[in-house]
């Protein structure tokens, strides 16, 4: 694993355990059967929404479980949880949907099963990401401690998610396709607030749902950025994530002058995979309002609990870069969202 100390702390990652642990621990994939990893086991801890600096493992036992979270997760077999996804069929049949509005987003329905699904939230729950529901997100650095959801890549190929004109070949063919994923759990109400992903990583990024449905926005960037701009960014952290969130998208400029942005909305259905290439990726902004429902095809449909997987791939020089304003990045966002 690579991850200096000053990006770990910018990206409010918290290393515990040695490297060489880390590794071994991480080889294997998670055996559903099997109880829970012990906090010893687990490698990272990661930025809590409350803010709190020290999330070392000592304090899990004493942790007051969220009573949300673990109404649900309890009601939830750690290899099951088809019943949250009554919906899909058992054999998905992708589908792939571009928007010729924002070229390179592309939404792919039924690309996770429920068995896929399962799965996939199995081991979240399982490594305990989430710290019992008290925190809304978590990530993992280096290709070491993403070999849990390295089976996901051999999916995205086969439903041909990962093909043209869906997704560039200019970035398929890397070797690692991913190194850096965030985990974001969702209670109705919550959001994460427009953002272009930060500049350190490469284009080509996925966005998998997962236990519900949710309605993902996209703006044109306020600050638009290009494959080739400083790992660092070029924007600060007033010019990129201020007002547009909670307001239907408006900013305080445009609802000043009375003008409309330019929105549009996305529904993510779980099992499905959110593909951002090229000005989807640099040029516009992709957000999710807080709300506790949102409108489809003229419905109010309540949202109910919502987990996301993004995948990425670091830049090489972004494994370098030093502590610098770490509210600039969609992480960020979500502390302000939930506070
Ligand atoms: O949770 C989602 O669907 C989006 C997450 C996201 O945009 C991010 O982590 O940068
Ligand atoms: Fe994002």
């Amino acid at each position: 694993m690579v991850c200096l100390p000053g990006l770990m702390d910018q990206l409010h990652c918290e290393l515990f355990g040695s490297d060489s642990d880390l590794a071994s621990d991480l080889d294997s994939d998670v055996d559903l059967d099997q109880e829970p990893l012990s906090p010893s086991h687990q490698g990272f801890s990661f930025s809590a929404h409350d803010g709190s600096e020290d999330n070392g493992w000592a304090q899990i036992d004493d942790m007051d479980m969220d009573p949300i979270f673990r109404d649900i997760m309890e009601s939830v077999p750690a290899d099951d949880v088809s019943s949250f996804i009554s919906s899909e069929p058992l054999e998905p049949q992708p589908m792939h949907h571009p928007y010729p509005h924002i070229p390179g987003l592309c939404v792919h329905t039924n690309v996770l099963s429920h068995g896929d699904q399962s799965k996939l939230i199995g081991q979240i729950t399982n490594r305990n990401f989430f710290r019992a529901g008290q925190q809304n997100q978590a990530m993992c650095f280096g290709e070491n401690d993403l070999a849990w959801i390295k089976w996901i890549e051999l999916l995205l190929s086969t439903s041909g998610t990962l093909s043209e004109p869906y997704c560039s070949s200019t970035w398929t063919t890397r070797q690692p396709l991913f190194d850096q994923s965030i985990m974001n759990l969702y209670y109705p109400g919550n959001g994460i607030k427009p953002h272009v992903d930060l500049a350190r990583f490469e284009d080509g990024i996925i966005i998998i749902s997962l236990l519900s449905s949710i309605t993902m926005d996209f703006y044109p960037a306020r600050a638009p950025m290009k494959p080739e701009d400083p790992v660092e960014g070029t924007y600060t952290a007033d010019r990129a994530y201020t007002t547009r969130s909670g307001n239907d998208g408006m900013d305080g400029e445009q609802i000043e002058k009375g003008e409309e942005p330019t929105k549009y909305s996305v529904r993510l259905e779980p099992g499905s995979v959110v593909t951002l290439n090229g000005p989807a990726r640099y040029e516009w902004e992709h957000g999710i309002q807080e709300r506790i429902d949102d409108v489809v095809n003229g419905d109010i449909v309540k949202r109910k609990i919502r987990v996301s997987v993004t995948l990425r791939k670091m830049r090489p020089a972004a494994w370098d870069v030093g502590p610098s304003d770490g509210s600039i990045n969609g992480e960020a966002d979500r502390k302000l969202a939930t506070n």
